[in-house]
């Protein structure tokens, strides 16, 4: 679909280029954030989207996971009935069914989305016609030879998939392809244990796959406090995934005659291998830099990303790198602040910041994690009289109703107990809870007021109260010691 509106772009060249006063390259969530921002500024701005709108997020990242980790979460439920006299037959997965369902729900959330009436609402040219390229610093030509210049051009082109270069590598499948897997496989190994690959795990693991996941880091889930990554190898040990971290390096992929693929890596000295039926390499997320013409804006790629200063301008200052691009926090919710934030730079010529410290994030593995601002060793290089409150699930009412008592929520507060510095939850809603704790974080709670909020009885809320209240406690004790 290609969508322009003349009237508000004008033709300032003999060669028909068209010139907008912001230029966004990429209609995921920091484009779609950025352009409509822009635009409700009064700027022109002309939004160049080369796929599908909505960007990974939707299309093949958050959404189809979290599709396939409600249906892992109904597969576990169906297990566990008979524990509450519900009698089920044992439940079975149904592959091709699965992926149907999943692109369903995708089209309904892409349905409530809109960001082409939402473009159109606001004003903002969308044009499809494949990938956008820099021609000079204020030009962009699009596959379709259409060329477009802009006083601010914001890059919000996302990324990929990273594949390891290592024989056989074309073999595996990247988290973005995992639908197209022809069948549900029997045995796979998912290399990489970060976010995309630990909700893969669990969501094979519940339908029925031998799963082996191997990491290079020491550590399953290294951005994660330390605590709350424990807690989810042990479980996924004790669901029977082979957790193999801190291996030397993945050595290579092979195709077996029976038709399996034969993984080998290195651990120590020692090289092991295994035989499966399909490989995920979730192994990192480079920006999509490839042909699209930096250098002839003048700007570098540094480590897969576009490298911006903190008001998310790159190199040349009338040029943004926002979302997944810059290479930072890539999760939506800064993806989306990001791309208001450099709107607002481009057009008013502002310096606005985005509040990273108040990014949470988390995963739909078995059971859930989440995290806000500073880890516990984080928060003690920052302060060594840090004070931090671990309540466990088993000690909350509703999550004993659940029989849920696996998991804990630390809460983390500087000595004086005025401030929150963190928040990392692992059990049962552990995003839900940890949302809450970065609200209050963003209003400017305190401990004290924290720990007198009512909380709805019986909720795995109630976990904040409690923690905030072990904290005053725990604070009380560290302050007198000063
Ligand atoms: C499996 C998976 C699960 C995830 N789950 C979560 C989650 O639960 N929560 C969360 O917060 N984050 C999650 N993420 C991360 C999230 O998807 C990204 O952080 C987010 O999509 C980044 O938004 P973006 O706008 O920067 O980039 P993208 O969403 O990648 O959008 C970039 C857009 O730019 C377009 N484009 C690229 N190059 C060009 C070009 N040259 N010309 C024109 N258009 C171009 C692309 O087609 C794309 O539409 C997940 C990611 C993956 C892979
Ligand atoms: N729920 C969420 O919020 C969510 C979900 C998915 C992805 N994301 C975001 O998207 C981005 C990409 O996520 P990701 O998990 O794909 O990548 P990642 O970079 O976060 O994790 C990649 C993992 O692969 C490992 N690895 C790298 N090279 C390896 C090798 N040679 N052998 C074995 N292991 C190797 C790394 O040690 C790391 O643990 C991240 O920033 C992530 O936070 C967020």
């Amino acid at each position: 679909m290609t969508t322009t509106t003349p009237e508000t772009a004008s033709n300032t060249s003999s060669d028909a280029t068209q010139h907008y006063d912001v230029a966004v390259i990429g209609a995921g969530p920091a484009g779609t954030a950025a352009a409509l921002r822009a635009a409700e500024l009064g700027a022109s701005v002309v939004v160049l989207e080369a796929g599908r709108l909505g960007g990974t997020c939707v299309n093949t990242g958050c959404v189809p996971t979290r599709v396939l980790a409600k249906t892992a979460r109904l597969v576990r439920e169906t297990r566990s009935a008979g524990d509450y006299g519900v009698h089920v037959n044992a439940p079975t997965v149904d592959w091709a069914a699965v992926v149907e369902r999943v692109h369903e729900r995708v089209d309904a959330v892409r349905s409530i989305k809109r960001e082409a009436g939402r473009f159109a609402e606001a004003g903002v040219d969308l044009i499809q016609e494949g990938r956008a390229r820099f021609v000079d610093d204020s030009t962009l030509v699009l596959d379709s030879g259409r060329r477009i210049s802009a006083t601010s051009i914001l890059v919000c082109v996302g990324g990929h998939s990273r594949r390891l270069p290592v024989p056989g590598n074309e073999l595996a499948t990247v988290p973005e392809d995992v639908l197209s897997l022809p069948e549900l496989p029997r045995r796979v190994a998912v290399i990489g244990a970060g976010n995309t690959g630990a909700q893969l795990v669990t969501v094979f693991n519940a339908f029925g796959s031998d799963v082996t996941l191997l990491d290079v880091a020491p550590r399953i889930l290294i951005a994660s406090d330390a605590s709350i990554a424990e807690v989810v190898t042990t479980a996924f040990e004790g669901q029977g995934v082979d957790v193999h971290t801190g291996i030397s390096t993945v050595e290579s992929l092979e195709r077996a005659a029976d038709g399996a693929i034969t993984i080998t890596w290195k651990e120590g000295d020692e090289s092991l291998s295994r035989e499966v039926n399909a490989v995920i390499m979730a192994t990192g997320w480079p920006a999509d830099v490839e042909d699209l013409g930096l250098e002839n804006a003048g700007i570098e790629v540094v480590r897969s990303s576009i490298p911006a200063d903190r008001y998310f301008r790159t190199s040349v200052p009338h040029i943004f790198s926002i979302g997944d691009a810059n290479g930072r926090d890539m999760l939506v919710q800064a993806a989306q602040f990001e791309g208001e934030a450099a709107a607002e730079n481009a057009v008013l010529g502002a310096n606005r910041r985005t509040p990273h410290h108040l990014l949470p994030a988390g995963g739909f593995t078995d059971p859930d994690y989440a995290g806000v601002g500073l880890t516990q060793e984080q928060a003690r290089e920052q302060d060594p009289g840090c004070v931090v409150a671990r309540v466990p699930f088993s000690a909350v009412d509703r999550a004993v109703i659940d029989d849920r008592e696996s998991g804990f929520l630390l809460l983390i507060a500087d000595r004086r107990r005025e401030l929150i510095l963190g928040a990392h939850a692992v059990g049962e809603n552990a995003i839900e809870v940890v949302q809450s704790v970065t609200t209050a974080m963003a209003s400017g709670v305190d401990v004290a007021t924290l720990a007198n909020v009512r909380f709805a009885y019986p909720t795995y809320s109630a976990v904040i109260g409690m923690a905030a209240r072990v904290l005053l406690a725990e604070a009380a004790v560290a302050v007198d010691r000063d």
